[in-house]
C-alpha cells in the first residue's frame, strides 16, 4: 500500500522541519504571498515550508517547484522539503531516481531507503555577488560582521556561502548557550545581506560532526534545515575545520553531508509523513 497516492497535500517533516507539499501540476494557479501566509496560519496546514509542485519546465524533470517562507517569501532551495517531494513522486512505484527543479536549479533526488532520501544541491557559490552580500568582500571564509559591543562581541566573523539560497555560518561552542531568537532577526535583515539570509550557529564536534541550530530566512527558529547543514559543511571544510563528509545534528534529527570532489553537495536524511488529504480551501480548517 502506498501511504502517499491519490492525494495532492501532504503534511510531512523532514528531520523535524515542517513541510506541507501541495501538488498543483494539474492547474495553473500561483499560490500568492498572503495565500501562502494563511496556509501556514491555518491548523494542520502550518509549515516552515510548503513546497508547490507546478508543471515541469525542463524535459527531464517531474515538476518545477516553488518554494515559500511562513512568511510568504518565495527560496530557491530547501533540502528537508525536496527529500519530501521525492517521496511524494517516488511513492507506490519502484523508482530510485528522479530530477526536480526549483528556481535554483536541477536537483537529483535518490531513494536510500523506505524513508531515507538523497538529494544532490548542486555547487555551493562563495563569491560575495553570489550569496549575495551588499558590498565586496574577496575572502567569504570569514566576512567582517560583528553583533554586540565593538570590543566584546557576541557573535563575530561568519563564513557566508550561497547554496541556492543564502547563509552565514557563525562559529561557536555551543549554539544553545546564545538567545538566537533574539539574535536571529537582527542578523536575518542586517543590510549586509540585500536578500535577507538565513542564520547558523554551529559548533563543530569533530572532523565529521557538527552541532548546528538555525534561524531561517523568512521562517524563524525551525528543528532542521537541509541547505544550512549544506553551507555549514562546505564552509567548515573550506576553513580546514572538518573533512567534506560529516553528520550533523540539528534540533529535530539528523543529515549527513558530503562536499563530493567533483564540488556538488549530497545531503541524506529522514522524511516523515504527519497527514494527507486534497488541496482545497477547505482542508486548510480541518485537516485530516
Ligand atoms: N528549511 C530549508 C530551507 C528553507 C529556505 C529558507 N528559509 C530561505 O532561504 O528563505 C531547508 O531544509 O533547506
Amino acid at each position: 500500500m502506498s501511504p502517499l497516492a491519490n492525494h495532492t497535500f501532504w503534511k510531512m517533516n523532514g528531520a523535524g522541519n515542517e513541510i506541507v507539499v501541495v501538488d498543483l501540476r494539474a492547474s495553473s494557479h500561483v499560490v500568492t504571498a498572503a495565500e501562502a501566509r494563511a496556509i501556514a496560519a491555518a491548523e494542520g496546514s502550518h509549515f516552515d515550508q510548503m513546497m508547490v509542485l507546478h508543471k515541469p519546465r525542463t524535459p527531464g524533470t517531474e515538476c518545477f517547484i516553488r518554494i515559500y517562507n511562513t512568511d510568504g517569501s518565495e527560496a530557491g532551495a530547501c533540502g528537508n522539503g525536496t527529500r519530501c517531494v521525492a517521496w511524494v513522486l517516488m511513492d507506490g512505484s519502484d523508482r530510485k531516481t528522479l530530477t526536480v527543479e526549483t528556481r535554483a536549479g536541477l536537483l537529483a533526488c535518490r531513494r536510500m531507503g523506505e524513508t531515507q532520501f538523497s538529494v544532490d544541491m548542486g555547487e555551493p557559490k562563495f563569491g560575495w555577488q553570489d550569496i549575495p552580500l551588499a558590498e565586496e568582500f574577496r575572502d567569504t571564509r570569514a566576512i567582517e560582521l560583528q553583533i554586540g559591543p565593538i570590543d566584546a562581541p557576541i557573535l563575530h566573523s561568519p563564513s557566508v556561502v550561497s547554496v541556492g539560497n543564502p547563509h552565514a555560518i557563525f562559529w561557536v561552542d555551543d549554539p544553545y548557550a546564545y538567545d538566537l531568537p533574539k539574535i536571529g532577526p537582527m542578523l536575518e535583515n542586517h543590510p549586509i545581506f540585500p536578500d535577507r539570509a538565513n542564520i547558523s550557529l554551529a559548533a563543530v564536534k569533530s572532523r565529521d560532526h557538527i552541532v548546528l541550530w538555525v534561524w531561517e530566512r523568512g521562517a524563524g527558529i525551525t528543528r532542521a534545515c537541509g541547505s544550512a547543514a549544506c553551507a555549514t559543511l562546505v564552509s567548515a571544510a573550506r576553513t580546514k575545520r572538518t573533512d567534506r563528509a560529516a553528520t550533523v545534528s540539528l534540533p529535530g534529527g539528523e543529515l549527513h553531508i558530503e562536499w563530493r570532489d567533483d564540488n556538488h553537495i549530497i545531503m541524506t536524511g529522514p522524511t516523515e509523513l504527519e497527514h494527507v488529504g486534497t488541496f482545497d480551501a477547505a482542508l486548510f480548517a480541518d485537516a485530516a
